[in-house]
């Protein structure tokens, strides 16, 4: 198991107005109002409910295999990029959990909405999946630690947020109710929790540079994850 969080990933209420504080928050509010947008995105709430179109479904998961394979390319290298072999530990437990257990629903819920490997294969990706691959990207390439963090903090941290509203109260149909506990359970929150501390212990040792760097990246990557839920409801690649 991972440490025990040292924060509530998900609690709301607190908000931070300069940098000096915690990091995580400052750079939460920031992000408004995308992420706000995004923790309460029509697609969240419908997954919820249990009512999302078949079509969305498949369109979303389809464009959501590719960003997986992105970001534990993100992963890897807040892995090799990390100060200390107990910050690499929990982002090693975690890129497991992506690899076998994410990875084992997405091919079941591509079996339960009839997605062959050709219809995954031929779908093009969607604008928002390119910009998300290549904001992850650049991510990666820079090999900095706290830049690697900001994006995987808003992957992570967003999906904590929308999936605790389900509160317990799970649809249906297990492409719906899965996508929700692979994001609310105690493994991942503490894993969240614990990322958002990783990001709070680094700002404090930025300078006005490097706090630049990962405060463009932590704004992009939210603006992205509102595009990316957006285009689940767009057929194409507009
Ligand atoms: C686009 C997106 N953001 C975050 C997550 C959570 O890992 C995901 N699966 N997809």
């Amino acid at each position: 198991m991972s440490p025990a969080p040292t924060t509530d990933a998900s609690a709301t209420d607190a908000t931070a107005t300069d940098a000096t504080g915690r990091l995580s928050l400052w750079l939460r509010d920031r992000s408004e109002p995308d992420w706000s947008a995004v923790v309460a995105h029509r697609f969240t709430g419908e997954l919820i409910a249990g009512s999302v179109a078949d079509d969305v479904m498949r369109r979303y998961l389809i464009q959501d295999h590719r960003f997986v394979d992105g970001f534990v390319a993100l992963l890897g290298a807040a892995i090799a990029a990390a100060d200390r072999f107990e910050t690499r530990i929990p982002l090693t437990r975690f890129a497991a959990m992506v690899t076998s257990d994410e990875n084992d629903y997405f091919l079941r819920a591509f079996d339960a909405l009839g997605v062959t490997e050709a219809t995954r294969r031929d779908t093009p990706d969607h604008a928002a999946t390119t910009t998300f691959q290549a904001l992850m990207t650049e991510a990666r390439l820079t090999a900095d630690y706290p830049c690697c963090l900001a994006v995987l903090v808003v992957a992570e941290w967003s999906y904590l947020t929308w999936a605790a509203r389900a509160d317990g109260r799970l649809p249906d149909r297990f492409e719906h109710a899965e996508w929700i506990t692979l994001h609310d359970n105690p493994f991942f929150r503490d894993f969240v929790g614990w990322l958002v501390s990783e990001l709070d212990r680094v700002g404090p040792t930025l300078n006005d540079d490097a706090r630049a760097r990962v405060e463009d990246l932590f704004r992009r990557a939210v603006a992205a994850e509102r595009a990316f839920f957006d285009a689940a409801y767009q057929d194409n690649r507009d």
